[in-house]
Formats: structure tokens, C-alpha cells, sequence
């Protein structure tokens, strides 16, 4: 591989090679062959409320982990783009995380946080300003762990309210989707990293030229609370990513027995969500799904 740029060959190479950051859950890293593939642009693609915040912050907590636990040994950055950022849910979570790793956080002054470093981003020109500065951000790893994962909460709320429907406007959004997804392979590419970015859905409404119907990936159809929907962006920015996930939501319950453990635990929240993620498309993964809840301690799969 030369320049981020991926060739047909090194493609089955990788698929052994390639580090993966565990997901925190036994079971969705099974789905997942390992987890999150470094190396790699990973997109989580959900209505909202859907869990894909709380899945990226467990992920960054996990990077920290030694390789031996299933982690990347090294420290995250968040990009966020939906403000505010959600620092008390990463606190909780980074308490139980801590809880459950005792052999790793011999100190117990030690906080998982510490090695999340979140930075706001409010344009796609913000974003740009950035990025060159993340060079020099994983390079300068002295005193802390190396950065190995960057997540970008959402992409979708970039583009959100600066471009019109007009043909340039289009054109122009295009083009900037390859370049953040180029500089963000590079990254991946050079440091070894993972790169998960979140995206939104919007409603499926046909188009006349039947672009928005078009199948992408495994799934016929992607369906989340009872409604067709389609991830925001369109055809242009699917091509940006190599893997997508999809997280659907329906309020069916699942796992009773668990939900009302944790309704006495406080876990209430998504007692009666179900949640299932799939895997729409990826270079490295069969089609495969995992159905899971959110507790208070993070996300958690639910066995079949
Ligand atoms: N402590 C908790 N215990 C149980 N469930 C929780 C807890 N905190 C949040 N949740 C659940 O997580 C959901 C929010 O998930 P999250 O913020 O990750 O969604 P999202 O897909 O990122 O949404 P958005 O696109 O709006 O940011 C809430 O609707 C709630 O059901």
C-alpha cells in the first residue's frame, strides 16, 4: 500500500494482519471479526438516539486497553461535532470501565479520561484547520500513550446547514467529502490507527433518477423505528468509507431478564429499545448483525 491508497492484492493481506480495537462487548466483537479495524475508515450509521455516541465513547475508552485485552495500547481524540459533548456519560462510563479493568488501573487514581482528548468541531473548515495539526499531535506522544483512534462525531452535522440543493453546492460537497476521507485514511494509514466517524439518516423519499433507492451493501432495505431511511450524504460519501454499520432501533424489548436487572440498577433507559447493528458493507467482513442494549455500564450484546 502507497499513499493511503489501497490495492486489490493488499486487501486479503490486510484482512489477517490488521490490528482491531475490541468494542468492549464479547459478543459485537464476534460479529465484528475482532472489532474496529485499524488502518481503516469505519462508519456507524444510525437515526438518533440510536447508540452510536455511546458506542464511539466506549471505543475510546477501549483504545487504552493493552493489546493482550483486545485495546490499541494508546489514547483518542473525539471530534465532535453535536455540542454539547456529553463529558457526564464518558465520566460513567469511564467509572465502570475502570471498575472492570482493576489488573490495568493498579492506581486507583488513574482516570481513563485522561487519555480521551475531545476537540470541538463546528465547520468543515474547522475540520481542516485541524487535521494538519493531528500530525504533529500523534508524533508528540511523550508522556502519554500514542493517539491509535480518532472518531468523528458527526460528519453529517458539518454539512448540515452550509450547502444548498444547487448543482455546484453538490459538486462542491463531494469533493470535500473525498478530501476529509483521504486525509483521514492517511492517517490511518500511517499511524495504524482506527478512524470511526458517525453519520445520520434522513427519511427515504424515491428520487426520480431512483439514486436514493439504490441498494448499497448487503441490505435490501435499511429500516430504524418502523421507517425506511437512507444514511445522510448520499452515494458520493458511501464511497468515502470502507466500512458501514448500521444501527436500527425498534421498541420491541429484548433480553427481559437482563433489562430488569438493570431497570434495579438504574439502567431503565433502554429498557424496551432494541437495538441491532449490521454490517452494510466492509472489504474485511461477511454480512453479519448483532442485536444489544444500552446500561448504564455501556453496550452490551444481546445473545441470540
Ligand atoms: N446511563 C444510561 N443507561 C442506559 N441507557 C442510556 C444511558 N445513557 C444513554 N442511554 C441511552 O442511549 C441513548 C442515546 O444514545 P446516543 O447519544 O449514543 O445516540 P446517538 O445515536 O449518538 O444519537 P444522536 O445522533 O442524537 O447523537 C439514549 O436514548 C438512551 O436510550
Amino acid at each position: 500500500m502507497q499513499n493511503g491508497k489501497m490495492k486489490p492484492e493488499n486487501l486479503l493481506r490486510r484482512s489477517t494482519a490488521n490490528r482491531k480495537l475490541t468494542t468492549g462487548c464479547e459478543i459485537l466483537d464476534e460479529c465484528l471479526r475482532g472489532g474496529i479495524s485499524c488502518d481503516s475508515v469505519t462508519e456507524i450509521v444510525a437515526e438518533s438516539g440510536c447508540g452510536k455516541t455511546q458506542l464511539c465513547l466506549q471505543l475510546s475508552l477501549c483504545a487504552q486497553l493493552p493489546i493482550s485485552h483486545g485495546g490499541l495500547n494508546g489514547s483518542s481524540l473525539y471530534l465532535h461535532s453535536e455540542f454539547p459533548f456529553p463529558f457526564r456519560r464518558l465520566h460513567q462510563l469511564s467509572h465502570s470501565f475502570h471498575q472492570s479493568n482493576p489488573s490495568i488501573y493498579a492506581n486507583h487514581n488513574d482516570n481513563p479520561c485522561d487519555h480521551v482528548f475531545v476537540q470541538n468541531v463546528h465547520s468543515v473548515d474547522h475540520l481542516f484547520d485541524i487535521m494538519p495539526r493531528i500530525d504533529g499531535f500523534v508524533g508528540n506522544s511523550k508522556n502519554r500513550l500514542p493517539l491509535k483512534l480518532i472518531v468523528l462525531d458527526s460528519v453529517a452535522a458539518l454539512f448540515r446547514s452550509e450547502f444548498d440543493n444547487t448543482p455546484s453546492d453538490l459538486k462542491k460537497r463531494s469533493s470535500l467529502f473525498f478530501k476529509i476521507s483521504e486525509k483521514l485514511k492517511q492517517l490511518a494509514n500511517k499511524f495504524d490507527l482506527a478512524v470511526v466517524i458517525t453519520n445520520q439518516v434522513t427519511d427515504f423519499v424515491e428520487s426520480s433518477d431512483g439514486l436514493s433507492g439504490l441498494r448499497i451493501g448487503n441490505l435490501r432495505y435499511l429500516y430504524s423505528s418502523g421507517r425506511r431511511i437512507a444514511p445522510a450524504l448520499g452515494l458520493a460519501w458511501a464511497n468515502c468509507v470502507n466500512s458501514r454499520f448500521f444501527i436500527s432501533r425498534s421498541d420491541d424489548s429484548i433480553g427481559k431478564d437482563r433489562s430488569e436487572k438493570d431497570e434495579s440498577s438504574s439502567s431503565s433507559v433502554s429498557r424496551r429499545a432494541q437495538r441491532r447493528l449490521d454490517i452494510v458493507f466492509s472489504p474485511y467482513l461477511p454480512g453479519n448483525s448483532c442485536e444489544f442494549m444500552i446500561t448504564r455500564e455501556g453496550i452490551c450484546a444481546v445473545q441470540a
